[in-house]
């Protein structure tokens, strides 16, 4: 079994309303894994259900991804730090005064949330890249904005699993990866394009597996996530 005291899964809330967030999370042991509101969930139930998974226990991921000027983006983070949540993040691509003014946000106030940067959507392939004017591969752009994050001070990135081998070796451990993309073994991809199975993400050294549909699509989603945490437990066993 997976180490209780991090829990590697964070399960994505991607439900069009608090009550049917609620009733998946319920079922969730905080002790066992933590959880991610992101745009949806937030348009609709707002900062109060924030407060009520943090007033439950649990580590909730903010997932806003914020990408505007930095005195705007810095305000953003400093309210996600007021409602007491344990990650927070930015996109890369709003540069490095957008993160720093961030990170001075979150430092200046008492509880600091970890700060986080998207890098490349894992939905993004070579050719969708080129399409928005980004050349090279998404590993190339990946290495780059993981950089120019661990440059402004902070403390890791989302990438794919893909790239989580090549960014620990050139960030170390200390720096958290973060990893969308994960697909059970036969689990439909939907618009993921990057992607790898629960225990190759761990293999390869990512921190934290941010894992939505596989469980909240399934008839069954205590049942996938068990599995999901056995997989895990499996590798981190040896
Ligand atoms: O590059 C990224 C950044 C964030 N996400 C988010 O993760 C989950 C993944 O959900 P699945 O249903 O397992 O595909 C979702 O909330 C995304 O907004 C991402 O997928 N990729």
């Amino acid at each position: 079994m997976q180490n209780t005291n991090d829990p590697r899964v964070i399960v994505a809330l991607d439900y069009p309303s608090a009550d049917a967030a609620l009733a998946l999370v319920e079922r969730l042991d905080p002790a066992r894994c933590r959880v991610k509101v992101g745009k949806e969930l937030f348009t609709r139930a707002g900062p109060e259900l924030v407060r009520r998974l943090v007033d439950g226990g649990f580590d909730v991921f903010l997932d806003l991804k914020y990408h505007d000027i930095p005195n705007t983006v810095a305000g953003a983070c400093a309210a996600a730090a007021d409602l007491g949540v344990w990650m927070v993040n930015v996109h890369a691509l709003g540069g490095r005064a957008m993160m720093e003014a961030a990170r001075e946000a979150l430092e200046a106030g008492g509880r600091r949330p970890l700060l986080i940067a998207v890098t490349v959507l894992t939905s993004h392939s070579e050719a969708d890249l080129a399409e928005i004017g980004l050349a090279g591969s998404p590993m190339e752009n990946v290495q780059r904005l993981a950089a120019l994050a661990q440059g402004s001070g902070l403390d890791g990135v989302v990438c794919s699993p893909r790239e989580v081998a090549t960014l620990r070796a050139a960030h170390g451990e200390g720096f958290r990866l973060v990893t969308p993309g994960i697909r059970p073994s036969g689990a439909a991809l939907g618009d993921q394009k990057r992607v790898m199975t629960p225990g190759d993400a761990i293999r390869s050294g990512s921190d934290y597996l941010v894992i939505g549909r596989p469980v909240t699509g399934a008839d069954d989603p205590m049942g996938v996530l068990l599995a999901v945490e056995a997989e895990i437990g499996a590798v981190l066993a040896g």
